[in-house]
């Protein structure tokens, strides 16, 4: 074996209590979720209540806990031999938790099998004492934010560790995948992906305004652009190509398609920019699959080191485990063999699935650098670099290993491959920085206005403080019964916190966010897409790309804090022609900073915007500036003078009150 294959010691950290202040006893539960389930009739939690935008109720600051055993697992193994939590409940009876206190008080009980043995008193913000929930599977790995002793449980099958005082950062999501730092090492191996060729062709209806798409202003900037292509049958896919991009359903291309599928199939270096939801994913992968089928690339399992055609990266794990599997699905039936790394997975299985054989290679920038380190991966066939969300990928959080990606060795210079960037939103600064990675007579391309939010989500913007903010997205939940919800929070505290909460007060949610396991976090996923829960209360980890079928709100129960994140985050809802909905709780001591921006981002979506927010915004100019962090929207090419340019390209009336818009403009 060699020395990169992980031992198969025990998967550990099952459940992650930073600091509870109780020690608990429970009996044994297996397949828990009862608790949390639409079937338990007591907690129906689809009673009515009053509608969107109604002011809370007068929660306080604290909030009930309940009494139940709290949940946590059984272990067992799944189909790969991985260690699996085998449902909600918990056999600590030998071993029960004691973490030392937090402060304030505990909750008090009401039926429905949920211990809150977290100690708050309702504001998690001022609470040190960080907690791990599991309402909705398993705690996360070491315990987070508690002093506390370290832990062992021992279950049918060892003993298991559990950390109790490490305390990572807690204020931002990190949507970082470090693979390199020290830790435990990994063994879980995910679920093989679907075989089965309906699921793997499995799509969502484009929605109503799918052809309004026709009717966004496209801008194309750069020496000689190719002409637009009108249908898919212009892009002169293979036969192959062809069948699978009709069995996903794609009859027409969007407009991102249109530009840039003709584009990158004319060798030119791409910064695209189209709003989230409209298709960017196919607009890069069609042209690279169809120019890997017309070379001939075809994935050998005989090479010890593989050499891909294609590198493809994006910031979180999700994703681009999501842009894989569409990449797979486009490669249905052909010699091209995608693959996809990223952390939180075994490494050993990881550069196994890579020697079998690799063209296209996508993955998180750590476990990507991890791989090509140890040597199995070889960069000189590179001819395609794509970076989705490449303003993200080239901010501070994943510069530094984007310029080390860029100069690993053999990675061909710039001038000899093609560099892909596709994104929903490009701040200035960003694009100037993009400019280093990319071919100087790149093509930028512009559907819409950058950073634009789409227009087809509703967006709306409440004032609430944020002692009131649970009640009101309780108050919100009632309504909306089993219709997907994304709920936004700022830090991964509060993610277990608010879904804790919502777990005793009977709404099934489960939460992602960057301290679980990565196996919790394809499990709350998975039981977000099927329904099975129906709220997901989520950090930034999960504001971008992530493609969710019947998402149909989001709440941004804090306001992230770049109007950036914000149009992502909405972005989970209304795609590809579809309507939805997005709710912002606006607390004025944390969030004036924003109100310009949202504003602006308001009006360029034909959105309502409420005169409240107008004053903050107002009051707030000449202080705050446009942005929070400084950056600015571009309206279009900073090679034109972006945001001060002095003539600047036609925009559409509708939209030239836009994030893209002078900072004076709506005034
Ligand atoms: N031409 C098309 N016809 C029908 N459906 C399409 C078409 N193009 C893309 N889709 C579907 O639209 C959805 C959104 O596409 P995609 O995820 O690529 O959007 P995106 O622009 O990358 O969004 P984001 O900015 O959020 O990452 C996907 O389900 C995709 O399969």
């Amino acid at each position: 074996m060699e020395n990169w294959e992980d031992d198969q010691s025990p998967v550990m950290s099952n459940v992650n209590f930073g600091n509870t202040g109780n020690s608990w006893k429970s009996e044994s539960q297996p397949n828990g979720f009862k608790n949390i389930s639409n079937d338990d009739e007591e907690g129906s939690w689809k009673n009515g209540g009053s509608g969107f935008g109604a002011q809370g109720g007068n929660m306080g600051r604290s909030f009930r806990g309940g009494d139940g055993g709290f949940k946590s697992f059984n272990s067992g193994n799944d189909e790969n031999g991985n260690k699996v939590d085998g449902g909600c409940s918990w056999r600590g009876g030998k071993d029960g938790f004691r973490g030392r206190g937090g402060r304030g008080r505990g909750g008090r009980g009401r039926g429905g099998g949920f211990r809150n043995s977290l100690n708050s008193e309702g504001d998690e913000n001022d609470n040190d004492e960080g907690f791990k929930s599991d309402c909705f599977g398993r705690g996360g790995r070491g315990g987070r934010g508690g002093r506390g002793a370290s832990h062992q449980v021992t279950d049918g099958e060892g003993t298991r560790h559990f950390g109790g005082g490490s305390r990572k950062d807690d204020d931002e999501e990190e949507g970082k995948e470090n693979d390199r730092t020290a830790g435990p090492k990994v063994t879980y191996v995910p679920p093989p992906p679907p075989e089965e060729e309906n699921s793997i062709f499995a799509h969502y209806a484009t929605g109503i305004n799918f052809d309004k798409y026709d009717d966004i202003l496209v801008d194309v900037s750069g020496s000689n652009p190719p002409s637009a292509i009108m249908t898919f049958e212009e892009a002169h896919l293979c036969e192959t190509l062809n069948r699978n991009v009709a069995r996903a359903g794609y009859v027409k291309p969007t407009p991102v398609q249109k530009y840039g599928i003709p584009i990158i199939s004319a060798g030119r270096d791409l910064m695209a920019c189209a709003q989230t939801g409209s298709g960017k994913t196919a607009a890069f992968l069609l042209p690279i699959l169809q120019r890997l089928m017309s070379d001939g690339a075809a994935a050998s399992k005989f090479s010890e080191v593989q050499e891909p055609e294609v590198i493809i990266v994006a910031p979180t794990r999700e994703l681009i485990n999501q842009i894989y599997l569409e990449a797979r699905k486009f490669a249905y039936g052909t010699c091209v063999r995608p693959v996809v790394v990223y952390g939180g997975i075994s490494t050993g299985y990881t550069v196994q699935e890579v020697l079998k054989g690799c063209n296209v290679l996508c993955g998180t920038p750590g476990r990507l650098l991890d791989i090509i380190g140890r040597g199995k991966v070889g960069l000189s066939k590179v001819r395609y670099l794509v970076l989705d969300e490449a303003d993200r990928m080239l901010d501070m959080g994943f510069e530094t290993d984007m310029r080390k990606l860029v100069g690993s060795p053999g990675m061909p210079p710039k001038e000899q491959r093609q560099t892909l960037m596709f994104s929903a939103t490009y701040p200035e600064d960003i694009q100037r920085l993009a400019a280093d990675f990319l071919k100087e007579d790149y093509l930028f391309l512009v559907v819409g206005v950058v950073g634009g939010a789409c227009s087809d989500i509703e967006q709306h913007i409440i004032q609430v403080t944020k002692y009131l903010k649970r009640e009101q997205l309780l108050e919100m939940l009632k309504t909306t019964g089993n219709e997907r919800t994304m709920v936004f929070v700022e830090t991964k505290r509060s993610a277990d916190f608010i879904a804790t909460f919502l777990c005793q007060e009977k709404v099934p949610t489960t939460s992602i966010h960057g301290d679980r396991e990565q196996r919790e976090r394809e499990k709350a996923l998975s039981d977000f897409r099927t329904g099975k829960c129906p709220v997901l209360v989520a950090t930034s980890v999960a504001a971008r790309g992530l493609d969710i079928e019947h998402v149909q709100h989001v709440v941004n129960f804090d306001l992230p804090k770049s109007i950036e994140e914000y149009v992502h985050r909405i972005g989970r809802t209304g795609r590809c022609g579809n309507t939805g909905r997005a709710v912002s709780f606006f607390d004025p001591e944390p969030d004036t900073p924003l109100a310009r921006s949202l504003v602006k981002v308001l009006s360029g979506a034909q959105q309502e915007v409420p005169s409240w927010l107008e004053e903050i915004a107002f009051s707030a100019h000449g202080t705050t500036g446009f942005n929070p962090h400084g950056k600015v929207f571009a309206s279009t090419d900073t090679r034109r003078g972006g945001s001060f340019m002095k003539n600047p390209a036609p925009q559409p009336a509708a939209l030239s009150n836009v994030a893209g818009a002078d900072e004076d403009d709506w005034e």
